[in-house]
């Protein structure tokens, strides 16, 4: 048969490196927004209080997760926000994951890990149980703040063997698998602001 290998039990595939559309690890995206869109987005986390991550779904070990929290579904005018991620994660689902994604089950969530209780998440995967966490299978966070203005606060990630911290530069963004390990280190200087979404879609197969 036209492309299989008679030796083996597959079709014969291309090396490796000629199909890089395919791939587990993560995606970067350097100038994903401006300067003014991150001072937008941490405005518009602003228009309410944000919410103290311990407590959310009843979890309140503060040793596993500080950080205040805010969904943009819950403010006004966040719409452009959702616009633009969605155009992000369709370029790095084309050029990169090739995931089967169908929606966008929950909302932008920016957090803020400031220095003054050392805020921090340890390592974990976002998957997790409930009929939303079960299913993310994309996870994008973007750097809001200016690198120079908090010290710590490292989005570190472990696709592989190797350990890799995301770039810090202010409005680029990462995209990786949402079992992917990852931490954010504790912030002992300043403050540090994210946006992160996650993408929803059937099991992987
Ligand atoms: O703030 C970050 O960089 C990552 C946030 C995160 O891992 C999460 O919300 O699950
Ligand atoms: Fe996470």
């Amino acid at each position: 048969m036209a492309g299989m290998d008679a030796a083996n039990f597959g079709p014969r595939l291309p090396p490796f490196e000629s199909e890089p559309r395919i791939m587990l690890s993560a995606y970067a995206v350097p100038e994903a927004f401006s300067p003014a869109e991150c001072d937008a987005i941490i405005a518009l986390s602003h228009e309410k209080d944000l919410a103290d991550a311990g407590l959310v779904g009843n979890r309140s070990d503060h040793n596993l997760r500080r950080a205040e929290l805010a969904w943009l579904d819950d403010r006004d005018g966040g719409g452009w926000v959702m616009d633009r991620i969605m155009a992000l994660v369709a370029e790095a689902n084309r050029a990169h994951f090739d995931f089967a994604l169908t929606e966008f089950g929950e909302s932008p969530q920016v957090a803020r890990y400031g220095a003054e209780r050392e805020g921090h998440f340890v390592w974990h995967s976002d998957i997790g149980e409930g009929p939303l966490a079960s299913r993310r299978k994309l996870t994008l966070v973007v750097q809001l703040s200016e690198a120079a203005d908090y010290l710590g606060g490292v989005l570190e990630l472990q696709a592989d063997a190797n350990l890799r911290p995301s770039d810090r530069a202010r409005g680029s963004a990462v995209l990786f698998p949402s079992f992917v390990l990852h931490r954010v280190t504790p912030v002992t200087q300043g403050e540090r602001y994210s946006l992160t979404t996650w993408v929803h879609g059937p099991a992987f197969r």
